[in-house]
């Protein structure tokens, strides 16, 4: 199998915080959502993918060829939307997007201004003068414009209005159609994840907690809510997290055969979001 991006045991330290043992693979076809509270460790992860930062164990393969020693090359094949903005200010979206064409083997002005004109962007603007949004549309804009084979992107929706938003995700569903392109990129919105995703790969702690199809991750947990009579030291064995409240308790398990085994009628079994699952987990 040749895959498209392939991140094995990867390992950063800093001062007070150490990214461990992060692996997961992303085959040609597919987008993969990468979610995780606060200071998981996703920017730093995208970081090291990208080159930003020196990696202090594992290994990244991007087209199956190493990140480090042919990262020109890996680079313009890669579509890149990062939070925070690399542009000169004083410019504006044409003339900036004039230097960034410069850096790109197959860039191509025909889709860039078709993306302009779609985000309602004036090609005469100051980088400066735009909103954090348009900055967002112009990022992407530029991603998408020379036939990256992979898009990686971090928190690209966060400053997007949701009609925006769900622009974008239909715009990012037609790049995988061809089934060679793959797109990776984290978010805190995880309904849009529940969208268009294929694969989810879950952070926290700077540890993988797991990198699985949507399906089988949704398939996997389940919310279970009760009367916290039914609580006890071993019960509360099969729960991943645990709210309690005057009424009953919530709590997710990903073992939902004993659960019913355990309660049967007693308590009633909800499918999950991956919101309940990030909550729980995070929270215990
Ligand atoms: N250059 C750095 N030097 C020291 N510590 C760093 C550095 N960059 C990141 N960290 C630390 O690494 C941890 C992970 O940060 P990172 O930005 O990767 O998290 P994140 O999952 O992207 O969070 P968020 O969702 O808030 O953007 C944090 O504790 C942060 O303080």
């Amino acid at each position: 199998m040749d895959y498209i991006l392939e991140v094995n045991n990867l390992r950063k330290e800093f001062k007070k915080f150490t990214l461990k043992d992060i692996s997961f693979k992303l085959e040609p076809g597919y987008i993969m959502g990468f979610i995780g509270p606060n200071g998981a460790g996703k920017s730093t992860t995208i970081k090291l993918i990208m080159n930003l930062l020196k990696l202090d164990g594992g290994e990244i393969k991007v087209f199956g060829l190493d990140h480090k020693k042919h990262e020109k090359e890996i680079k313009d094949r890669i579509g890149f939307v990062y939070d925070e903005n690399y542009y000169y200010e004083d410019l504006t979206i044409k003339q900036m997007k004039n230097i960034v064409a410069s850096f790109y083997s197959k860039w191509d002005d025909a889709t860039f201004n078709d993306y302009i004109e779609q985000f309602d962007l004036d090609p005469k603007s100051k980088i400066k003068t735009l909103s954090k949004g348009m900055k967002m549309k112009f990022s992407l804009a530029v991603a998408l414009s020379h036939n990256a084979d992979l898009i990686i992107m971090d928190e690209p929706t966060s400053g997007l209005d949701p009609v925006f938003r769900r622009e974008i995700l239909d715009i990012l569903y037609n790049v995988i159609q061809d089934e060679t392109k793959s797109i990776f990129f984290s978010t805190h919105i995880t309904t849009d994840l529940e969208k268009i995703a294929d694969y989810i790969t879950f952070i926290n702690k700077g540890s993988i907690v797991f990198s699985e199809t949507k399906d089988e991750v949704l398939e996997n947990y389940s919310v279970v809510k009760g009367g916290t009579d039914l609580l006890d030291r071993d019960t509360k064995k099969e729960f991943i997290g645990l709210k309690e409240t005057n009424v009953g308790f919530e709590g997710l398990t990903n073992n939902k055969d004993e659960v019913k085994r355990l309660f049967g009628e007693q308590v009633l079994i909800e499918r999950a979001t991956l919101e309940d699952i990030m909550f729980y987990t995070v929270r215990g």
